[in-house]
């Protein structure tokens, strides 16, 4: 199942730096594994704001839900998700 997740990441503007830059690069690894293991097929940054737009291919909403609260960065992020399903119109194949 395909899923479009906007993640808006909000750190606390007292949170020393050294202890976001280790939440970040933790966040960078998982997201590296979880981009290439296919479950996070695209991540783009929203120009201009501390904030990505993401597809994820997962089981079930309960997988999505569980990988999104496995991000170190997500008791600091506002998530939405909405399904996604093939488009009548799509000229592509690999649309599920
Ligand atoms: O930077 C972000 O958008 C938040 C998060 C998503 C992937 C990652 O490495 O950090």
């Amino acid at each position: 199942m395909l899923f479009q997740v906007t993640m808006n990441v909000q750190l606390p503007p007292a949170m020393p730096g050294a202890e976001a830059d280790q939440l970040k690069l933790r966040e960078k690894e998982l997201a590296a594994e979880l981009q290439r293991d296919g479950r996070w097929r695209h991540l783009w940054r929203v120009a201009g704001r501390y904030a990505n737009v993401s597809i994820f291919d997962v089981s079930c909403p309960a997988e999505l839900h569980e990988l999104l609260t496995s991000l170190p960065l997500f008791p600091y992020m506002e998530i939405s998700v909405a399904a996604l399903c093939r488009h009548p119109s799509s000229i592509h194949d690999d649309d599920r």
